[in-house]
């Protein structure tokens, strides 16, 4: 069965819907983070598919970039064998509006808001999280009295996020001030409280609080001065009894590029680690995610989906959803072979796309605590000068672009200059242990990408 062609915009949402499921089992976090968190399916007609986006520049960037990936995506869910992708900027259209704050949960301190749904009572617990989740519950109820600080590692997807925000939101609702950044975030505003002369207003900021969430925290890891902003950040929470809870994808010991003093203070606490789920539990998840969403899969489906091994629980709630949609587009029972279909070559649609200037030039900046206007500016002081050779460097390994260009899009250098400074920077990286671990960390983050 097909769906009716003259789809209104709520078929248009609910499909997109599904399709930012898949979407999302595709992409890395911050990536899907960025690019797809304020979109919405906004009408599909006449065989053209409508997203609105919060803006021209999103609008662009997915235009260039991912068009055809969304297009794969959508292809799945929608009938027929073509099909075209519109993106209209929206900002203030409701289907845009961020998501509703949790009812009762006072957004006090924080940083983030919490996403309502990664609380306790929806967290499922089994032989993989047990530690981690009995240390996050004594974290929330008794703050600072406890495992401090309470360090989460694990894989991704595995349910770092979702624990963090339920200790928040659990601390917020007992009257405690909190705060929830990712390390990515952490490290962003405080290079911007540095630019606009704000430092002391970003100290105080993250010293006043109850409770101190950072997910990712290996983020700040290798950048000298947020880890020593943090460094001052975490004595003095933790002097006075505040609560400090961490999460990051390897255990303190296995983030080298971060300072001995705070790695070493990550580890005064619990150190608990999520593993992936075992099958019981993928079972226990689905059951729950598929009485959530209201949807009526019957127990062999998902044994089946169980069955899969699947070691990201943020995939296995992807292909819940699309199983789900299948079941829904085609308006039957879905069996568990009609499940199997409906997940073939869900990841065929990865597709490795080539890194363009300006998430490059973003990408090293970050590395360098510094903006991409810098690099592309004049200044020329020690840090500036190295972080824009860096920049040539990576641009010219990823072969894509002359060295003309390339002095083109780092402000409009000469090639000579590039030329010299990639020179240089293949000559220091033999000898200089630092600048190593600058690019690999660089050269990683742009395959992640
Ligand atoms: N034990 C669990 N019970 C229910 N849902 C879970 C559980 N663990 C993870 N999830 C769900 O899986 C998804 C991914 O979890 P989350 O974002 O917390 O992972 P993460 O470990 O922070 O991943 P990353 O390192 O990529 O940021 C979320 O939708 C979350 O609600």
């Amino acid at each position: 069965m097909v769906i009716d062609p003259a789809a209104n915009s709520n078929h248009a949402a609910k499909i997109w819907e599904t399709a930012l499921g898949a979407l999302e089992c595709q992409l890395s976090r911050p990536n899907f983070r960025t690019w797809y968190s304020r979109t919405a399916g906004i009408a599909y007609e006449g065989g053209c598919f409508t997203v609105g986006v919060p803006n021209s520049f999103v609008a662009e960037y997915l235009e260039q970039n991912q068009c055809s990936l969304i297009e794969k995506t959508l292809m799945r869910l929608l009938p027929g064998n073509s099909l075209r992708i519109a993106f209209q900027v929206a900002g203030s259209a409701k289907a845009l509006a961020a998501p509703p704050k949790a009812e009762g949960a006072p957004q006090r301190g924080n940083g983030c808001r919490f996403n309502p749904r990664y609380d306790f009572d929806t967290f499922i617990v089994g032989s993989a999280n047990r530690l981690a989740h009995a240390a996050a519950l004594s974290a929330a109820q008794r703050p600072g009295e406890g495992y401090n600080p309470l360090f989460i590692h694990g894989g991704s997807g595995l349910g770092k996020t979702h624990l963090l925000q339920a200790i928040g939101q659990a601390a917020e609702r007992a009257g405690k001030t909190v705060r929830y950044v990712s390390g990515e975030q952490f490290t962003s505003e405080f290079v911007a409280a540095l630019k606009d002369r704000r430092a002391d207003e970003f100290r105080e900021k993250y010293r006043a609080v109850d409770v101190l969430l950072v997910d990712d925290v290996q983020f700040i890891a290798g950048k000298a001065q947020t880890e020593e902003t943090f460094f001052h950040t975490f004595n003095e929470l933790h002097n006075s009894g505040r609560q400090i809870v961490l999460s990051a994808d390897s255990p303190p010991r296995a983030i080298i590029q971060m300072e001995d003093r705070l790695r070493s203070r990550f580890e005064w606490g619990l150190t608990a680690e999520i593993a992936p789920p075992d099958e019981k539990m993928r079972l226990s998840i689905l059951k729950a995610r598929a009485e959530e969403a209201g949807a009526e899969l019957t127990p062999d489906v998902l044994d089946y989906m169980a069955s899969e091994v699947i070691r990201n629980i943020r995939e296995l709630e992807g292909n819940l959803n699309r199983v789900i949609a299948y079941s829904r587009l085609l308006r039957s029972v879905i069996t568990p072979d009609m499940a199997r279909r409906a997940l073939k070559n869900l990841t065929d649609a990865v597709e490795e796309k080539p890194s363009e200037p300006q998430k490059l030039l973003a990408t090293v900046a970050e590395c360098f605590e510094l903006t991409v206007d810098d690099i592309l500016g004049r200044k020329r002081d020690k840090e500036t000068a190295a972080a824009r050779q860096v920049a040539m460097y990576v641009m010219k390994n990823q072969k894509l672009w002359s060295l003309g260009e390339i002095g083109k899009l780092v402000g409009d250098r000469t090639a000579a200059t590039v030329s010299h400074a990639c020179d240089k920077i293949g000559q220091e990286a033999e000898y200089n242990p630092l600048l190593k671990r600058k690019l690999n960390d660089i050269e990683q983050r742009l395959t992640r990408e």
